[in-house]
Parts: structure tokens; C-alpha cells; sequence
């Protein structure tokens, strides 16, 4: 739970350590500090005796983490806050285990009169989490972990949302990290279970994390209203701060003053300013998350968000597999020159690139919109482009064929499909006209299919016909095609 930064303020505690390691609290023995929030302080602990085996109970863990809630000294309105933010850890943690979400083994009041500070608090024994994103952040990511960790989020939130219910602190500290680095959302103080399109949280919340509508939001009985869409402008937020080393797409020093500028986006004063260092996909994923409106974000669930960001980590996937494949062919193909002599293999990357050829009939020049990709030349296979086998199924990893093309490169279409299945680029371009495409001696496939939004050109071209529909098809030659 987030104390005391909310639009509606109210005074967060002044906590010093409360418990030393080897105290027992339960059935566990602190080992270790590991942190503390606005309202509670977080230990490591390890369990306190052997249980006796067949009591029923489930297995013990070798390591947990123990939240204290101290309820001691506090007003009646601050306590009440306290155990309300423990009922929901413990209700969402009882209704809604998921590998995504931190696990929560029990909780009880502790009994502790000898020491008065923690005396009565609330504590929540969970699995313990290896670090949290803010700690990842503040090390430095690695590029490859990036897009697995924010799928990772998505998950969570898909697995929520689909239970109906609104996590409402969603941040780099909730998002903990498993000893396997597997992502792990937590902290439940504020999440709330949907009635109807929308639930309640208290008044608080993190200013860095919260949508425009929540900072005009009327604060009612039951509390603030929520929706889903206030945990997807928390992702698009994180999204950002995952590529752009930890900073905020809203300008300011404090986060009052981001805050501000959140609000001026949402009123249309000022537009969304990305860093560049964030990527294309990310980009347009992250612009998509921070839709300046609940209606405008509606549309991008996080289950949606999830699926382009698997497609993606699949043609990614797919582009490696394939490439590793043709480097083999290519390292036989020079290997068979050498021994017979010849001058020099033919290598098709050599072959599908004619970038200083000049413009010929049916000429389709390559674009790859991630502008990282497009100043390259060591075709590199993160930026390698598919071409599919079947302009009538989706352009996934499944339906490319093994030859890759990179931005700038020129491929010779002789006839263009203008209604096949739609293709949606990184920056939202979308597009169900499909170019065929030759390939070079020695291919898989004699053709394949350039959607058009990988392309700038136009070329006036003759409709193809249609290609006939069927099941996937893996290898072969392609049946039908200009040849090469
Ligand atoms: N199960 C866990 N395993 C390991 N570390 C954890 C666990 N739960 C929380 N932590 C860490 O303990 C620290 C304190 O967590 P806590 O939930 O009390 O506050 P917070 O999330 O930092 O802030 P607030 O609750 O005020 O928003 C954080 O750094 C968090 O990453």
C-alpha cells in the first residue's frame, strides 16, 4: 500500500527499525532488513522449528518475507486504513493465486507486549522475491530483459483484470523478481475487486503512477473510483521508465510537479514526449498505455498488450532460429566454393540486396520502422524483417519464410494483393496490401509476401491472383511464383 502521496493527502508514519534479526514473529525468525514502505516494513525470515510432517499444513519454504503493519499509536482513521490494506492482500492473495503475483501464506496479529511498537500489528507472511524492478532500475536493465519483464507485468495484470480485479499500485517497487527472474507483482494494499466496470480505493495512491481521471476524481463514500485502465497508464509509465533508465515521459523535478504535467497532457495542453531512447514497438505500445482518457485507453487491455508483445517476441524469436539456419547453409555454401575452387560463393544476403542498383520495374525497397534498425548495416538479426509464405494468415513467426530482409535492401515484386490480412506496424501503421516478392536461387521458396507496410513504394503492379488458402505449410518450394 502507498501511504500519504495520494492527490488526497493524508500523514504517512515515522518508523524506525522495529524488529532485530533472530526475533520471532510466529512461526518464523527474522534474518534481515529488507525495506520499508509508507505503512509497513518488510524482513526476510526463516521458518522458526521443523513443522511435524502430516500436520496438514503446506510445505515449508526455506525463506519468506514478512510485511509488519503496525497498527500501534495510530489515529482510529489510520488504523482502520491498515487493516482495510491487509483484508485485501489477504482476500486477493485467497481468490487470485497466480505465478504472477507475489504468494501469500498466511496472516495473523502479532503479540509482541514486550515491544509496544509492534505490538498488534498486522503481518503477512509471503513468498520471498529476489529484488523488485525500482532495484533492476536503478542497477540498469539489460536490453534483453527488458521486453520479458514487461510481459511479464502484463501477465500479472491479465491474470488481475481477468479476476476481476484493479491492482491500483502498480510500480517498479510491486513489481518484485523471483530468484529465476521471473516477474511477480505485489503489494495488494490498494487493489480492488471490480463491482460492475469499476471499484474503490482509498485516497492514496503513487503520484508517478496515476492516470489524468484520477487526479480530477470526487472522492465518495466508498472511497475513489477505479478501473482497469488506471493500471494500464501504471504500465505505460513503467514501460517508459524500463527504456528511458528509470525517467518518467512527464517532465518535472518533483512528482508534484509531474503530476502537473500529467494533467496538462490529459487536458490536451501539452503533447506526450517520449525519451528516444525508447524504442518504436515500446513506443507506440507505451503511447497506447498513456491514452489520455479511460475511453481512449479502454481498448488496450492488458491482455491485448500481451498478445502484440508476444507476436512480437515471436517473429523475434522466429528471425533468430532462421537466421542461425541460414548462417549454417551460408558457412556450407562458402565451405562447397572453396574446395571446387570457385571464386566466391554467391551468399543470399548478397543476392536479396540491390540497395545501389536503382529503381526497376516492380523495385520494393525494404523500411523498417524501428529507427535503430535503419542506420544499420551489420544486419544484425534483431532488426531482420520476414517475409511470409501465405498473405492470408497472420504475419507471425509460423509464416515466414527462411530468407530475412533488412531495411534498404531491394526485392523485385511482380504483382501486389491489396486485400490480405491485415499487418499493423510498429508505429501503427496498418495496411492489408501485400507485395509478392522474389527470391534468389537457392531459397526455401521461389516467392514470399513484403506486406506493404514494410515498404515506402507504390510500384504500379498487376493484381496478383489469389493465393489459395490452406494449412500452414513449413519447407518446400512455394507452388506457385514467378521463378527466379
Ligand atoms: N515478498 C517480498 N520479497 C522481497 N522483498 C519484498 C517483498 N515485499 C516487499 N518487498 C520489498 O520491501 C520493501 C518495502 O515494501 P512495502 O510493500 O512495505 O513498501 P513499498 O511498496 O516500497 O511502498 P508503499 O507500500 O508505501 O507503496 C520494498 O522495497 C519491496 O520491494
Amino acid at each position: 500500500m502507498t501511504a500519504s502521496h495520494g492527490p488526497h493527502d493524508t500523514a504517512g508514519l515515522d518508523r524506525t527499525e522495529l524488529l532485530q534479526p533472530g526475533h520471532r514473529v510466529g512461526d518464523w525468525v527474522v534474518t534481515e532488513l529488507i525495506g520499508s514502505g509508507g505503512w509497513s516494513t518488510v524482513y526476510a525470515a526463516r521458518p522458526a522449528g521443523r513443522r511435524r510432517e502430516g500436520d496438514g499444513r503446506a510445505p515449508e519454504p526455506t525463506e519468506v518475507a514478512l510485511k509488519i503493519m503496525p497498527t500501534a499509536g495510530l489515529a482510529p482513521r489510520q488504523a482502520r486504513r491498515i487493516v482495510e490494506s491487509a483484508r485485501r492482500e489477504v482476500e486477493l492473495g485467497r481468490r487470485a493465486g497466480h505465478p504472477r503475483l507475489i504468494g501469500l501464506r498466511e496472516s495473523f496479529v502479532l503479540a509482541a507486549p514486550e515491544l509496544p511498537a509492534v505490538d498488534g500489528a498486522i503481518v503477512l507472511v509471503m513468498e520471498r522475491a529476489a529484488g523488485s524492478l525500482r532495484e533492476l532500475l536503478d542497477a540498469g536493465v539489460s536490453g534483453a530483459d527488458r521486453g520479458r519483464l514487461i510481459a511479464g507485468i502484463c501477465e500479472g495484470l491479465t491474470h488481475l483484470h481477468r479476476s476481476g480485479w484493479v491492482h491500483a499500485d502498480l510500480k517498479p517497487e510491486n513489481v518484485l523478481l523471483g530468484r529465476d527472474g521471473s516477474v511477480k507483482l505485489s503489494d495488494f494494499g490498494l487493489a480492488t475487486e471490480l463491482t460492475g466496470t469499476h471499484g474503490y480505493v482509498p485516497p492514496m495512491g503513487t503520484l508517478d503512477y496515476l492516470p489524468p481521471e484520477r487526479w480530477r476524481a470526487p472522492l465518495g463514500e466508498l472511497g475513489v473510483q477505479v478501473r482497469p485502465s488506471a493500471d494500464i497508464w501504471a504500465l505505460g509509465v513503467v514501460v517508459h521508465e524500463v527504456f528511458a533508465s528509470g525517467a518518467s515521459p512527464f517532465p518535472g523535478a518533483t512528482p508534484v510537479a509531474r503530476g502537473a504535467a500529467v494533467q496538462e497532457y490529459g487536458e490536451g495542453r501539452a503533447p506526450l514526449r517520449m525519451d528516444p531512447a525508447v524504442p518504436p514497438f515500446w513506443r507506440v505500445l507505451a503511447a497506447d498505455c498513456l491514452a489520455p482518457t479511460h475511453a481512449a485507453r479502454a481498448p488496450h487491455t492488458a491482455e491485448s498488450l500481451l498478445a502484440r508483445i508476444e507476436a512480437r517476441g515471436l517473429a523475434h524469436a522466429g528471425a533468430e532460429k532462421h537466421t542461425a539456419r541460414l548462417r549454417g547453409r551460408v558457412r556450407a555454401a562458402v565451405l562447397a566454393a572453396a574446395l571446387c575452387g570457385a571464386a566466391g560463393a554467391a551468399l543470399w544476403s548478397d543476392t536479396v540486396r540491390e540497395g545501389a542498383s536503382g529503381h526497376r520495374p516492380g523495385a520494393v525497397r525494404v523500411f523498417n520502422a524501428e529507427r535503430g534498425c535503419q542506420d544499420r548495416t551489420d544486419r544484425d538479426p534483431q532488426c531482420s524483417l520476414g517475409l511470409a509464405i501465405d498473405p492470408l494468415r497472420p504475419y507471425a513467426a509460423g509464416n515466414v519464410v527462411p530468407t530475412r530482409v533488412w531495411h534498404g535492401d531491394v526485392l523485385t515484386a511482380d504483382c501486389r494483393l491489396p486485400d490480405g490480412q491485415p499487418v499493423i506496424d510498429e508505429e501503427d501503421l496498418q495496411s492489408t496490401l501485400w507485395f509478392r516478392v522474389r527470391l534468389p536461387h537457392g531459397s526455401a521458396y521461389r516467392a514470399a509476401w513484403l506486406p506493404a507496410v514494410r515498404t515506402k513504394d507504390r510500384p504500379a503492379l498487376p493484381v496478383c491472383p489469389r493465393p489459395r488458402a490452406g494449412p500452414p505449410r513449413h519447407g518446400g518450394p512455394a507452388p506457385e511464383g514467378p521463378g527466379s
